[in-house]
């Protein structure tokens, strides 16, 4: 069977075969001084070839975040060119955090600075910021789909700070993360084994869809929903057909067992993602992929997969 070329059957098949975890590469200073090695581009680089060694050919995702790449300026930025090179050779997905969000025009030039095959910096699939609204974001889910590529938009994050904006309720009733989830998923309609429009929601939040949410949706929008007591009211993910990047793994508190309460019967399509943890075993390339390797067993389990 020829692979396919859209985003969300690559993500899909891959995950099947590598497993769902998501490796973040994050050169933060902590780490490299953990490592032993100086806070400079030459420590990032060695810390990131060193990840790029130990689990490019064994994950299914690799998760740069653009801002420890942006602080060592030009240098920065070739040596993120250099592991997005690096990891899509070694047969990974790169999603690369930018978490970019802007007016629709400013959005085309993200877009293409990250979604067009051209660029140096093209990657499989980028984050973006809804919070100029989702259809600022329509450049991205275009020129995404011309190349078969992913966008994954932040719905409820990981830091505490988030839920104030993204629990607040809208004019029509839904809150502001249900709404973002909503439009997110109507360019996934139809699309099998899933579509390319991702959203990120945290491991860290509360559960999803309590009782009294799913019968508020139902009575306003007609929808009926399997509902579990004791589950967060902002968001409710049943519908949604598409990946769904979990970052908050590990350092920040997010475990494998909170999979299932998180996402509900979503949970099928999570990306559980986890950035500083992987580095802790190291500087050894041997340590860090055996501990991949259990924590892709522990989520796994927890998907019951
Ligand atoms: O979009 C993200 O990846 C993201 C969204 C979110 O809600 N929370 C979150 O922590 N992230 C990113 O995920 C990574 C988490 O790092 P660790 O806490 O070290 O696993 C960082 O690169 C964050 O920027």
């Amino acid at each position: 069977m020829p692979a396919s070329k859209e985003f969300g059957a690559r993500a899909y098949h891959l995950s099947q075969v590598r497993g769902p975890l998501c490796a973040g590469i994050d050169p933060h200073g902590a780490l490299l001084q953990y490592w032993g090695l100086d806070d400079d581009l030459d420590g990032a680089e060695r810390f990131c070839m060193t990840l790029v060694e130990a689990l490019t050919e064994h994950v299914a995702f690799v998760k740069p975040q653009s801002a420890f790449f942006e602080r060592f300026g030009s240098g920065g930025i070739a040596l993120l060119e250099r592991v997005i090179a690096e990891s899509r050779r070694a047969g990974a997905l790169v999603i690369l955090d930018v978490k970019r969000g802007d007016i629709g025009s400013t959005m085309a030039a993200y877009a293409q600075a990250y979604l067009d095959p051209a660029s140096s910096l093209a990657v499989d699939a980028i984050t973006v910021s809804p919070f100029l609204g989702t259809g600022s974001l329509q450049p991205a889910f275009d020129l995404a789909s011309a190349h078969g590529k992913g966008v994954f938009v932040l719905a409820r994050t990981s830091n505490p700070e988030g839920k104030q904006v993204q629990k607040a309720r809208r004019l029509d009733g839904k809150s502001v993360a249900q709404g973002v989830i909503d439009e997110v998923n109507e360019h996934n309609r139809d699309a099998e084994p899933m579509g390319s429009f991702g959203i990120v929601v945290g491991a860290t939040i509360g559960a999803c869809a309590t009782e009294g949410d799913a019968r508020l949706r139902e009575s306003t929008y007609g929808i009926t929903h399997t509902t579990v007591s004791q589950r967060d009211s902002a968001h409710d993910l049943s519908q949604f057909n598409g990946p769904i990047l979990v970052p908050g793994m590990g350092t920040q508190g997010g475990r494998p067992s909170d999979l299932p309460r998180v996402l509900g019967p979503a949970m099928n399509f999570a990306i559980p993602s986890y950035s500083r943890q992987i580095a802790q075993p190291g500087p050894a390339a041997a340590s860090i992929r055996t501990a991949v390797e259990a924590l892709q067993e522990e989520c796994r389990a927890a998907m019951g997969e």
